[in-house]
């Protein structure tokens, strides 16, 4: 069976499709199968500013902080995602000539996920319930039409939202989004691209990457910060359910895929695999 690897981008700008999507026809043309998944954070903010709907953060007792997805954020998550940085992909990976398929969680119920009732968040010190947040925790991937796709070499080209079992749209990370889909396509990689060199053992230097970082739940052999501890424990996941070799890597190079696919950026390992190697 051929390589099957899942690539995940993020949204900053730095972090060109149209590289990427020239990468990925490269990567079809060595025998690989490809999924294609992305975030937009920058542009979720971006249009979130154009349309006027407050962009505000929820953080969590242990101090993470996450968007909060009342109705109307729903509604941009969606319109960004959907209607701007999906046909940006679908688009350059026409220009090389590679078909694609654009499609968010909901769409035949790919992604299923379980929306929180109840957000607990800290304000001013206390905690509050948050009620409006749709956000939610994957469930499940929808794997046959995944797989048809990609039987009929079609680039699967996928990103949040994900649907709840009533049809409800639940925004979710788009890192743990590859990571789920990844691990249900039994896939060979997870490429995950971002604006930085791979993990840095200091986040504030570049020169520090890691080629190698240990992960076991909540540590790691980096300080992780924001995006980058839900990229990293969504990559640990993804180990943990089967996927063999996971990838933080560099998505600004002029070769994003390739020079990851080669060696580039932080190769993950679960700590527990590097004891029982050389212990
Ligand atoms: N140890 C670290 N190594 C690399 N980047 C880090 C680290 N800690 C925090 N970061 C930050 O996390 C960011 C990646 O997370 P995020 O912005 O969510 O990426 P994306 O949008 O690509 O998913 C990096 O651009 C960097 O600013
Ligand atoms: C629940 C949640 O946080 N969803 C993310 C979805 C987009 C995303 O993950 O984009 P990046 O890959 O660019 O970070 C969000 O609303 O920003």
């Amino acid at each position: 069976m051929a390589e099957l690897t899942v690539v995940k981008c993020g949204g900053h700008t730095a972090v060109e499709p149209r590289a990427v999507c020239r990468d990925l026809a490269w990567l079809r043309s060595t025998g690989h199968r490809v999924v294609l998944v992305h975030g937009g954070s920058v542009d979720i903010d971006r249009f979130a500013d154009r349309l006027g709907v407050p962009r505000r953060r929820l953080r969590a007792t242990n101090g993470t902080v996450a968007r909060h997805t009342d109705q109307a954020m729903l509604e941009v998550v969606q319109l960004a995602l959907g209607g701007v940085v999906k046909p940006r992909f679908v688009s350059e990976l026409a220009k090389v000539s590679v078909p694609a398929a654009g499609l968010t969680g909901m769409d035949a119920g790919l992604v299923l996920a379980r929306r929180k009732a109840v957000t607990r968040t800290v304000v001013d010190g206390r905690v509050v319930v948050v009620r409006d947040n749709h956000a939610g925790l994957i469930e499940r991937v929808n794997t046959p039409l995944l797989r048809q796709m990609l039987a009929s070499d079609v680039v699967p080209v996928l990103s949040p939202p994900a649907i709840t079992e009533d049809g409800a749209a639940v925004n979710v990370d788009a890192d743990r989004m590859a990571a789920a889909v990844a691990s249900a396509l039994s896939a060979t990689s997870l490429i995950m691209l971002t604006a930085a060199p791979g993990v840095l053992r200091d986040p504030h230097d570049e020169a520090s990457v890691l080629p190698v970082c240990h992960v076991d739940g909540g540590t790691a052999d980096a300080e992780l910060a924001g995006g980058m501890a839900v990229k990293v424990h969504a990559g640990e996941r993804a180990l943990r359910t089967g996927v063999p070799r996971v990838v933080v890597a560099d998505g600004r190079l002029d070769h994003p895929v390739r020079a990851a696919m080669e060696g580039g950026g932080t190769t993950l390992k679960r700590a527990s695999d590097g004891v029982r190697r050389h212990g």
